[in-house]
């Protein structure tokens, strides 16, 4: 490419990093005068505060779209052009004309999907590639059927930029491909809001990056919608979320809230583990039946009656009573937590009624000596007694969701009664593992929670805003009452929307809010790893997203956790029957096609594996070891050597005695499980004892498929036993 076009886009870059440096120059200075005002009317403060919101999350963006801010150029046949970066930029002294389109504005399309045969009024892409802020390469297609290059692959869109990324070195982070989105996966990325969009596609397809797009996409594109009630992105492990956590904020966004399905219970952070037989248990949608058999067990009636201590008088609570009472709370369908209320007159009827027979019993015979007034009194009395609250708790407790499954799991006889089929559930009190959480979530649904308390001092405090907020009105009208002509105050407002006005506004992002709201529901959920979530986790994403607009990406072939579906059908029947809309990734731009050659056996010929998108020249390799801890250092050693500046994951057994609980991305060689590594990848992938991947678990195929997918240029395999038959592509290493 000759010199001199790099020159010219130099100039048109250098000139939109000027613009890029006025509007982060202007956002800071409108930051600076905010905060340095102060006082004011209450409503002035609001808005300083909305305006402090703004301006800051102004110059993050403008901060996060620093690389790479401009990657792109079409020529148009009518002989005009536009720029394509990661946000727009306008120039104002110019009607607004673009400078740079946003890459998700519809006019950038092209970009991503003109082809020779379909150029849609484009002459010529061009794909700009900088460093820090200087040029280094461009790159063009022209979109001309007899001017087609024979040598290009068909179907891909920027194919030198596209290989370019992905033969790059990884860094241990994940990097956003805004640059070189292929057309398959812009129509996923672009696809419309509602309803449910299952992205199937193997592994290195991109489904997470065009998750992640997705997500900007819709954020730019539904803003107003999007940002009141925010985007959920779900992936499956913290190490994974890591991975993925600067995409986002590149691409300039950052109301998003990235979560795992362990996390997303308000209050509970998972700190402690447990086996994965267990754990598949608690996945199961049989676990609703024991959460509510739990929550039934804890509603209890006497074997024959409660003693009661009451004044000097010793009352008894019949059975009959209490029976009564339950049936009646029961009735009502009510929550455990607020069908409470419904219980207590029954039994401080029935104990007010007998101790005023006790007490107001007429010596010579006659009528009861006490009135209604009297029995009024006497049940006030009980219900503010020790006692019969004692009494109350025990027939009905008030339960958070903690109180009831840390007491039904830390008490066998509870599960007898509860569960008996699943003696598994039991373990020592304290802490939470990652499944729990769906747990607490449909505990929270069944016990909810008695508001009444926060309801009526909620009430109060309005009420005292508006008293006040009359009494400044009063005084407003006091001054006005001169003159008759002049509107009076409260003819404009009324007292309660002047306390409205006054009520301190929430102004945390929406993700920021729905990370400590369990009833938040969001504008759209998107699902990473789709297949590995259990019915139950299902049913907490779906209660949080109950507009089901939804985007799950993931691959059925991919499945390892035991609690995970084989059938997106099967996952989404119960929610959506069949309205949900599919579609499919086939190119594969991770793996080289020697390694998915390999990977491919593993699944069988049943299995459409990926298409890889390139070679790499070299053949995985396998060495069999007589001692693996003693000789696996070595191997690690000659591997970091080959890969100089790249990474390496050596991929183990679960149970192997170097996998850390904690993976540290940013080093250079990584030990970890095959759970731990779902989602991830590396420039080279040593994967150890494959016997034993496929022997400890029933998905044990799939783990050692996903193990062998992670490389991104080289893979070699050891193994101390014989090598499975699936892997005998491998070469014996030499
Ligand atoms: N259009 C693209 N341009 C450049 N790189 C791409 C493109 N699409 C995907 N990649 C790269 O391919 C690799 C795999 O992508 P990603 O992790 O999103 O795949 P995946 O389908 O989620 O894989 P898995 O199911 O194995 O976890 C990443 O390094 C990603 O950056």
């Amino acid at each position: 490419m000759s010199s001199e076009e790099i020159e010219r886009e130099q100039r048109v870059v250098s000139m939109l990093y000027g613009r890029l440096d006025d509007l982060r120059a202007g956002a800071a200075d409108r930051l600076a005068k905010v905060l340095r005002e102060t006082g004011g009317t209450p409503q002035a403060r609001t808005e300083r505060d909305t305006a402090t919101a703004m301006y800051s999350q102004q110059l993050a963006q403008f901060g996060s779209v620093e690389n790479g801010l401009c990657f792109g150029r079409l020529d148009f046949e009518d002989a005009s052009h536009q720029h394509i970066g990661r946000i727009g930029i306008f120039d104002e002294d110019n009607d607004y004309e673009p400078l740079l389109m946003d890459w998700r504005a519809p006019a950038a399309r092209p970009f991503y999907l003109a082809t020779a045969a379909a150029p849609d009024g484009v002459k010529r892409r061009r794909h700009i590639r900088t460093s820090m802020r200087k040029v280094t390469a461009v790159d063009d297609e022209v979109l001309d059927l007899e001017a087609a290059d024979p040598k290009r692959h068909e179907g891909l869109t920027g194919e030198a930029a596209l290989l370019a990324a992905v033969n790059a070195n990884r860094t241990g982070r994940m990097n956003d491909i805004v640059q070189t989105i292929q057309a398959e996966q812009d129509k996923i990325i672009r696809s419309g809001l509602n309803g449910v969009l299952v992205v199937q596609g193997g592994p290195g397809t991109g489904k997470t990056a065009v998750a992640l797009h997705r997500a900007a996409f819709l954020l730019y594109t539904y803003r107003e919608q999007l940002s009141r009630r925010g985007v959920l992105v779900v992936g499956p492990n913290a190490t994974f979320l890591r991975y993925i956590g600067q995409v986002l904020p590149s691409l300039g966004e950052t109301g998003v809230l990235l979560s795992t399905v362990g996390e997303l219970f308000p209050g509970v952070t998972p700190d402690r583990t447990e086996s994965v037989a267990v754990a598949e248990i608690k996945g199961r949608l049989e676990m609703t039946e024991v959460i509510a058999a739990a929550v039934r067990d804890r509603q209890r009636v006497p074997e024959d009656y409660l003693e009661i201590q009451f004044e000097r008088e010793t009352l008894k609570l019949d059975r009959k009573t209490c029976v009564q009472a339950r049936a009646a709370a029961r009735r009502s369908r009510r929550v455990h937590n607020k069908a409470k209320p419904l219980i207590i007159p029954i039994i401080l009827d029935a104990l007010a009624q007998q101790y005023a027979e006790r007490i107001g019993a007429d010596p010579l015979g006659g009528a009861n000596l006490l009135d209604q007034a009297d029995l009024d009194d006497i049940k006030r009395e009980l219900s503010e007694d020790d006692g019969v609250q004692e009494a109350l708790d025990w027939l009905w407790p008030t339960l958070t969701p903690q109180e009831l499954l840390e007491d039904l799991f830390a008490d066998k006889d509870k599960l007898e009664t509860v569960a008996p089929e699943f003696p598994e559930l039991y373990r020592e009190p304290g802490g939470w593992t990652p499944a729990d959480a769906a747990l607490l979530d449909e505990a929270a649904e069944l016990l909810g929670i008695d508001d009444t308390a926060i309801k009526a001092a909620e009430s109060r405090r309005r009420q005292e805003e508006i008293d006040y907020a009359s009494g400044v009105l009063d005084i407003l009208d006091l001054q006005d009452e001169a003159d008759p002509e002049i509107l009076m105050a409260a003819d404009l407002i009324d007292a309660g929307r002047l306390a409205g006005r006054h009520e301190d506004a929430d102004y945390r992002t929406a993700a920021e809010r729905a990370s400590t709201d369990r009833e938040w529901t969001f504008g759209h959920v998107i699902v990473d790893e789709a297949q590995e979530l259990s019915a139950m986790a299902w049913r907490v994403l779906m209660r949080r997203c109950p507009s089901r607009s939804m985007t799950l990406v993931g691959d059925v072939a991919q499945t390892g956790d035991p609690a995970g579906t084989t059938s997106w059908s099967q996952v989404l029947e119960p929610y959506v029957e069949d309205r949900w809309r599919m579609e499919k990734l086939t190119v594969n731009y991770r793996t080289p096609s020697e390694i998915m050659a390999v990977a491919a056996d593993v699944l069988g010929p049943e299995l459409e594996a990926p298409q890889s998108v390139r070679d790499s020249g070299m053949d995985p390799w396998h060495a069999k070891v007589t001692n693996i801890p003693a000789q696996l250092g070595e191997f690690v050693a000659k591997e970091a050597a080959v890969i100089g500046e790249g990474t390496l994951g050596v991929i183990v057994p679960a149970g192997f005695g170097d996998a850390a609980a904690e993976v540290d991305l940013e080093s250079q060689v990584s030990i970890l499980t095959v759970w731990q590594a779902k989602g991830l990848e590396f420039d080279s992938v040593l994967v150890v004892d494959p016997a034993r991947i496929l022997a400890d678990s029933p998905r044990g195929a799939n783990d050692l498929y996903v193990a062998l997918t992670r490389a991104t240029q080289r893979l070699g395999v050891i193994h101390p036993g014989d090598l499975p038959d699936c892997l005998s592509r491998l070469a014996a290493d030499v």
